[in-house]
């Protein structure tokens, strides 16, 4: 589910590496320490790791490093290609999404980046949900991605990007699903959770949820 912006990501794909690069100027912000946000979700990873919006696999590449167990969940077709073929067959990316997915019997880590943000509010909240049953105590969701510590703060960025003339970024975030942080908090909370949230750019945080 929230599988909308699939065709995107087929079209994205090919350059997709290159914009986490920092090559498109509307976006060097969102992906401004790109490697390091990725080396501190694969920190906070432990165990068996399911992994949702492999993308290209650059993060899949820093978990299995570790020396972790990876499943990837990937739904666009031209991102698992590339995705397969940089980790030379090391570990699996199935089809999927955040909501409907091949379950593994247990997990310790769910982990994603730059992905959560594909689902609506509501569709995020099922998804925690169910995440509790494949976690036992201690396990651990680590997310990072674009979220706001207030519906004016979302408001403000798009505002900001259209000033600056970044009208693509600013169409992406008046589009997607970008939430708050009080909202990811409640919802967690609510199902179990410790959580908490660390920043990494203007756009980016990792919330770190801890199963109580
Ligand atoms: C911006 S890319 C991030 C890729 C990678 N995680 C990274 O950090 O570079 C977002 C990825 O999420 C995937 N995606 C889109 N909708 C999704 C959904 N509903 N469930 C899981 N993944 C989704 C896209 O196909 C794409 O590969």
């Amino acid at each position: 589910m929230g599988r909308e912006f699939i065709d995107l990501f087929e079209e994205w794909s090919k350059s997709y590496d290159d914009t986490v690069g920092g090559h498109d100027i509307e976006y060097q912000e969102v992906f401004k320490h790109y490697d390091g946000i990725l080396d501190s979700v694969t920190d906070r990873a432990f165990g068996h790791v399911l992994e949702f919006g492999v993308g290209t696999g650059n993060l899949t590449e820093r978990l299995l490093k570790k020396g972790l167990k990876v499943s990837g969940i990937e739904p666009s077709p031209a991102m698992r290609e590339i995705a397969v073929s940089k980790l030379s067959g090391k570990t699996e990316i199935v089809d999927g999404d955040f909501i409907d997915f091949p379950k593994p019997d247990q997990v310790d880590s769910i982990v994603s980046t730059y992905a959560f943000h594909h689902l609506t509010d509501e569709e995020k909240e099922k998804a925690i949900a169910n995440y509790g049953k494949l976690l036992n105590t201690g396990g651990k969701i680590v997310f990072a991605d674009t979220m706001y510590q207030s519906k004016e703060a979302h408001e403000r960025a798009i505002q900001d990007a259209r000033q600056a003339g970044f009208h693509n970024l600013a169409n992406d975030l008046q589009t997607e699903y970008y939430t708050t942080i009080p909202f990811l908090e409640k919802v967690l909370e609510a199902n179990g959770y410790k959580v908490n949230f660390e920043r990494c750019n203007q756009f980016v945080w990792i919330m770190e949820a801890e199963k109580l």
